[in-house]
C-alpha cells in the first residue's frame, strides 16, 4: 500500500497490512500442555521471587535466535539440564526474537526472519509464536525481551517471564506495556550502570496505566492494567561489572529506600562479562557463591549461550548454532557450568 504523503506520512513510503493476533494464534494455537507448561514456569517463578522456593533461577540461551532448528536443538539438550538439575535449579530458556540496537543492525527474527532486510514481520511473528508453541510443548518454559509495545499480544501467551532492556528500562511505553504484562518482568539497569530507571521503572510497572495498544482482533484499543506486582531488577553492569557484593548490597539498598523488596536477577553477559563471553562463567560461580553465602535477594542468573561459543557476523554461510549477535558460551561449557551451579 502507497500512503498519500504530501502531508502525512511523509517520511512513510510504504504500509503493509500486519496479521491480528488472533488470526497467528488460530494458525499456532496454545495446546493445553503448553498452557501448563506456561503457567507453571510463571508461578514457578513468582515463588522463585517471593522466596517461597528456594531454588535459583536460570535463564540460559542465544543472545539471540536467528535460526529455528538450532533453536530447538538447544531446546531440547536444555530441557534435559531442566530436568536433570530441578532439585537446585529452575531452568527457563533465553528465546530472544527483538533486539534492541546501540545505532542499527539486524533486530531480531520477528522483525527480519529472512535476515536480508526484507523484514517480513508477518513471517517473523509466526516463527517466534511456533517456536514458542514447540518449545512450551517440550515443557520447557521461556524467557523473552519484550521490546515492541505490541508484539506480547502475539506471543505473551506462550511466555514466563520478560525484559525490558536496558535501552528500553527508563521508556515511559515499556513500563505501561510492563504493567499490563501477564508474566514476571526484569527491568535491566542503565547501559552506564545507574540503577535509578529501573528502580523507577519498578515502581511505574507495579502501578495501574491506561495506554494505547491493540486487542486480539488487532483493533487499536484503551489498554486498562492493574499492574505487574512481579516486576524487579536485572544487574546487567554498565561502565563497569555489577554483580559483586557491594555492587548488589547498594543495588539493595536502593531498592529497599524505594520500599521495593529486594529481588535480583544477575545477568551474567553484557556490561557484567565486558562482553568477553569467556568471562560468563566466573560471573555465574561468582554469584553462585554469594547465594550459597547467604545472600537472599539474588533470585536468577542469566547466562547467554548457544550451541557453539562465540559469534559471527552476519553472511550467506552461517555456522549452524552460532550467535550472529552478541557472542554466546558454548553447548558444553553451558552444561559443564549448570551442572558445577
Ligand atoms: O544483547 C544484545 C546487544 O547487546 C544489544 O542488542 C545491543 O547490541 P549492539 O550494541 O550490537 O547494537
Ligand atoms: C539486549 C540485551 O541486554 P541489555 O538490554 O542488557 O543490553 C539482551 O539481554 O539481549
Amino acid at each position: 500500500m502507497t500512503p498519500n504523503n504530501t502531508i502525512h506520512n511523509k517520511n512513510i513510503h510504504r504500509l503493509d497490512l500486519l496479521t491480528t493476533p488472533e488470526a497467528l494464534k488460530i494458525k499456532v494455537p496454545l495446546t493445553e500442555k503448553s498452557a501448563k507448561t506456561v503457567i507453571q514456569g510463571r508461578n514457578t517463578i513468582q515463588r522463585i521471587l517471593d522466596g517461597k522456593d528456594e531454588r535459583t533461577l536460570i535463564i540460559a540461551g542465544p543472545c539471540s535466535i536467528h535460526d529455528i532448528d538450532s533453536a530447538k536443538e538447544y531446546a531440547h539438550r536444555l530441557k534435559k539440564l531442566h530436568d536433570e538439575l530441578s532439585d537446585k535449579l529452575f531452568i527457563v530458556m533465553r528465546a530472544y526474537f527483538e533486539k534492541p540496537r546501540t545505532s542499527v543492525g539486524w533486530k531480531g527474527l520477528i522483525n527480519d526472519p529472512n535476515l536480508d532486510g526484507s523484514n517480513d514481520m508477518n513471517l517473523g511473528l509466526y516463527k517466534a509464536r511456533e517456536l514458542l508453541a514447540w518449545i512450551a510443548e517440550l515443557g520447557l518454559p521461556t524467557a523473552t525481551e519484550a521490546l515492541d509495545p505490541v508484539t506480547p499480544q502475539y506471543i505473551a501467551d506462550l511466555i514466563s517471564w520478560s525484559a525490558v532492556g536496558a535501552r528500553t528500562t527508563e521508556s515511559h511505553t515499556h513500563r505501561e506495556m510492563a504493567s499490563g504484562l501477564s508474566m514476571p518482568v526484569g527491568f535491566k539497569n542503565s547501559t552506564d550502570g545507574s540503577l535509578s530507571a529501573a528502580v523507577n521503572a519498578i515502581i511505574s510497572a507495579q502501578s495501574p496505566h491506561t495506554f494505547i495498544g491493540i486487542d486480539n482482533g488487532g483493533n487499536t484499543a484503551l489498554l486498562h492494567t492493574t499492574g505487574n506486582p512481579y516486576s524487579h531488577i536485572i544487574l546487567r553492569g554498565g561502565k563497569k561489572p555489577n554483580y559483586d557484593s557491594a555492587s548488589v548490597e547498594a543495588c539493595i539498598k536502593q531498592l529497599k529506600q524505594a520500599n521495593l523488596p529486594p529481588r535480583i536477577i544477575i545477568d551474567a553477559s553484557h556490561g557484567n562479562s565486558s562482553k568477553d563471553f569467556k568471562k560468563q562463567p566466573m560471573v555465574a560461580k561468582s554469584v553462585m557463591e554469594q547465594i550459597s553465602n547467604g545472600n537472599q535477594a539474588i533470585k536468577g542468573i542469566m547466562l547467554e549461550g548457544h550451541l557453539v561459543e562465540g559469534n559471527q557476523s552476519l553472511s550467506e554461510n552461517l555456522t549452524y548454532g552460532q550467535s550472529i549477535t552478541d557472542s554466546c558460551i558454548g553447548w558444553q561449557e553451558t552444561e559443564c557450568l549448570l551442572r558445577s551451579l
